[in-house]
């Protein structure tokens, strides 16, 4: 142990020694109301919004339409929709205390990582259980109208995910710290300050666990675990099909996917997200 000959090595053995607080039983829920509040501000669709709009599903004609469509056409469709609600996930993170605090590395690392898990999350309250149905351009379809996408295996995937999600029943509230959990991941590579996405994790994790724990839902809490297996090997099978098919075209991808996206999904030159 250090000894202490002086006043600095006294002050230097004690601030080594103070426990790290832990967070207080106030400070967690000022987080919770505030990742519940972000998500609520940047969800792009409320549930009840969604709900009003299930009994609008495409026709034969309009499924046969989508289905006429090109690849890069469909691609580029389903490029513009998730870099749409990327953006609102970005909002998110912003949101939350302490994300801006972290470096802008860690930030974009967090974000590269998390983001489109995020969105597959959310995504589950725009799917309808009873027809598996997605809401998509404004209607609900099902896997039949990504046809053309030549991913049916992806697209099945997802629309297990998103099914098996619903099966939670998971309220709002629960999708914002669950979300939050998903985002956080001190485990993402590259991070620059891991101890202190860490911390920031446990706390919302602590949160999260709480929240079930109270409202007596911890079966939901196990299942989550395996979701979040999941919805990891989703991404990067979607990541995947998406790498694929921008090598077959790489004269298309430029022009094709919103810059956004393209920073996120492919290992260019990286550019901080505006
Ligand atoms: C994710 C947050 S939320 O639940 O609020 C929310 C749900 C659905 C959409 C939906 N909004 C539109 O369509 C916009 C609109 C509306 C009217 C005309 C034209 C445009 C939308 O974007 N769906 C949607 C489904 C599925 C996909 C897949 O790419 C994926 F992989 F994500 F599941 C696809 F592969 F299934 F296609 C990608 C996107 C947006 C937000």
């Amino acid at each position: 142990a250090g000894e202490i000959n002086s006043m600095a090595d006294f002050f230097s053995f004690f601030s080594s020694n103070i426990e790290t607080p832990s967070s207080t039983a106030h400070e967690i829920d000022c987080l919770t109301a505030n990742i519940v509040k972000s998500h609520r501000e940047t969800c792009q669709y409320r549930v009840e919004e969604l709900q009003a709009l299930r009994w609008k599903v495409f026709s034969r004609e309009e499924v046969l339409a989508y289905q006429s469509k090109s690849v890069e056409e469909m691609w580029q469709r389903c490029a513009y929709r998730l870099t749409d609600s990327i953006q609102y996930v970005v909002e998110f993170a912003k949101r939350i205390d302490g994300f801006l605090e972290l470096s802008q590395n860690d930030q974009i690392v967090l974000l590269k990582g998390g983001s489109l898990e995020v969105v597959l999350v959310r995504m589950c309250r725009s799917f309808n259980p009873d027809n598996g149905t997605v809401f998509f351009e404004g209607k609900f379809g099902g896997t039949e109208i990504f046809k053309s996408l030549g991913c049916n295996d992806l697209i099945a995937s997802i629309f297990e995910f998103s099914q098996s999600l619903c099966a939670l029943h998971l309220s709002e509230q629960e999708v914002a710290l669950f979300t939050a959990v998903v985002l956080l991941n001190p485990e993402r590579a590259c991070l620059q300050e891991k101890e202190k996405v860490a911390r920031l994790h446990s706390h919302v994790d602590v949160t999260f666990k709480n929240t079930l724990q109270r409202s007596h839902r911890d079966t939901v809490l196990s299942k989550l675990s395996q979701k979040t297996l999941q919805l990891k090997s989703l991404c990067s099978l979607h990541i995947d099909r998406l790498r694929l098919f921008l090598e077959l075209r790489p004269l298309l991808a430029h022009s094709l996917f919103p810059p956004l996206y393209h920073e996120l999904f492919t290992d260019g030159p990286d550019a901080p997200l505006e």
